[in-house]
């Protein structure tokens, strides 16, 4: 078996050597180059897997190497070495599609890793393989659905992420599948076989974060009871995903910033730092360059994140993709709920959903199917079963009024009239107890909610002599609404 061949280019002898020596000891062929004709000569009369540059070269710059190999047809990694805190080469190099970048004085450690990661490329591990529903998905491996024009570009830009190390920031609303787009560069990647870790940075206390993200030592602190990892280790050969990165507190974002420089992390009352080796991507709902103006990020913590920007457009803003994703959810949805399998929307309801203006975007989708099978009759979702009433065709303006704990709560979600859409009475019910200033609070919301639900619906039979049909229209919710939430409530025709 031939051993993978690397071409150097530099022009510096020494440097070469140095590179060569290490290369050939992982057991690696290796090509050298002084300058960029060299390089292009070597370039044609050989297959290469992996390129590593030196950014200054004689007769040019690394980059337009770079530029030249990413252009080309063949799939080469191509790294650049760039001078000592050089941080704007090294961002320039990945914007043009770099593979990664080392400072000098080139760590070997790093040298290593990176070439460890630049080898798998090409060789997709088990679980990218092409998937039965491919075709659904819009890919192999892929798991964001959709195929609007939309979906398709983000797609080859996924793809084309996959094969690079540089730090991706995904923008877009709530609940537009950010987390899924991460998850989904990262599978695709060569570290696939390595763990994918998510840290949601707006949930950890201040005062833990230095102690997650790096790890501590065993009596760092008091409770330190044993060494700990940090999600720097955890993620290490993998990807690290910063979700709501704009959250991290201004002392976060300096160790932040130097943890990414030198790819050296050290745990919390540790003397050594350790090297990682970890694929950064950050996620946000919320504008970063305004909150750099603002003075709440930093600037060059922002330029390190921000290398690649993937932006998820809006669920509102693709309707083509409704009805492929419907049928994905239910899918999904019938491991729990096997009447999911069978379900089916009318065409009615089918229109409904592309009317409306999904502010909390496929997180919204799947919470509306959610609860409209749990209305729906035979398998058959009917528009009153979506529970759109309300904020049906809400403007994109109206929509980023909502935030995740504002459309929960309208969805529904881990609330006592959990499983139901809100209706308008409902919406009535709890303003008005809002409004009760000085309101004695109750030992329990889910509890209240529930005896003021139950009140109300026990008077609404009482009116209408236990007709179900006339006391659901008095509340304004349909009939199979009433009747799933008198079963909730074990409301009883004896009561
Ligand atoms: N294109 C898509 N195809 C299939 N499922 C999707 C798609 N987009 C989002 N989802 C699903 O919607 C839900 C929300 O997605 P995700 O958590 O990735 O969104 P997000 O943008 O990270 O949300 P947040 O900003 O609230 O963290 C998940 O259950 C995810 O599986």
């Amino acid at each position: 078996m031939t051993s993978p061949r690397i071409l150097v280019v530099d022009d510096e002898a020494h440097l070469r050597e140095l590179l060569e020596i290490a290369l050939v000891k992982m057991g690696l062929d290796v090509d050298s180059a002084e300058n960029l004709t060299v390089a292009r000569a070597r370039l044609a009369q050989h297959d290469y897997a992996l390129i590593l540059t030196d950014m200054r070269l004689p007769d040019g710059l690394g980059i337009e190497l770079v530029r030249e190999v990413t252009c080309g047809e063949k799939v080469i990694p191509i790294a650049v070495i760039t001078a000592y805190g050089s941080a704007d080469n090294a961002v320039m190099a990945l914007k043009a599609g770099a593979f990664d970048y080392l400072s000098k004085p080139v760590a070997l450690d790093q040298l290593r890793l990176m070439v460890q990661s630049a080898l798998r490329i090409g060789k997709p591990a088990e679980q990218n393989r092409p998937q039965p529903d491919a075709r659904v998905r819009g890919g192999p491996g892929l798991r964001l659905i959709g195929q609007s024009a939309a979906m398709q570009e983000l797609r080859t830009q996924i793809v084309r992420l996959a094969r690079s190390m540089a730090p991706v920031a995904i923008t877009g609303e709530s609940g537009s599948g950010k987390e899924l787009a991460a998850r989904d560069i990262h599978a695709l990647s060569p570290r696939a076989d390595k763990p994918f870790v998510a840290v949601n940075c707006g949930a950890i206390p201040e005062a833990l974060m230095e102690a997650e993200f790096f790890g501590y030592r065993k009596g760092a602190f008091t409770g330190a009871a044993d060494d700990r990892d940090g999600f720097f280790q955890a993620a290490n050969g993998g990807t690290l995903m910063l979700d709501e990165v704009a959250d991290l507190p201004l002392a976060m974002q300096v160790k932040l910033l130097r943890a990414i420089q030198e790819r050296r992390v050290r745990k919390v009352g540790a003397t050594a730092e350790e090297a990682v080796d970890v694929r950064l991507i950050s996620a946000t709902h919320q504008n970063l360059s305004e909150c750099v103006e603002s003075g709440r990020f930093r600037q060059d913590l922002y330029y390190r994140l921000n290398v690649i920007e993937l932006k998820l457009p809006p669920l509102r803003e693709r309707l083509d993709d409704i009805s492929l994703l419907v049928a994905a959810i239910l899918g999904r949805l019938s491991v729990f709920a096997p009447q999911a399998e069978q379900a089916s929307l009318t065409p009615a309801a089918l229109e409904a959903l592309r009317a409306y203006a999904f502010p909390g975007n496929v997180r919204e989708l799947e919470n509306i199917l959610e609860r409209a099978l749990a209305f729906a009759n035979d398998g058959l979702i009917e528009v009153a079963d979506l529970g759109l009433k309300g904020v049906a065709g809400a403007r994109p303006a109206e929509a980023s009024m909502f935030d995740d704990g504002e459309i929960d709560a309208l969805a529904g979600v881990g609330a006592p009239i959990a499983s139901a859409a809100m209706t308008a009475s409902e919406t009535a019910v709890a303003g008005a107890g809002m409004q009760r200033a000085g309101l004695e609070l109750p030992p329990s919301l889910p509890d209240y909610l529930d005896d003021i639900e139950r009140d109300v619906i026990r008077q609404a039979l009482a009116r209408t002599h236990f007709n179900r049909t006339k006391a659901a229209d008095l509340l304004g919710i349909s009939f199979r609404q009433l009747r799933y939430r008198m079963q909730r409530l074990s409301i009883h025709e004896q009561d």
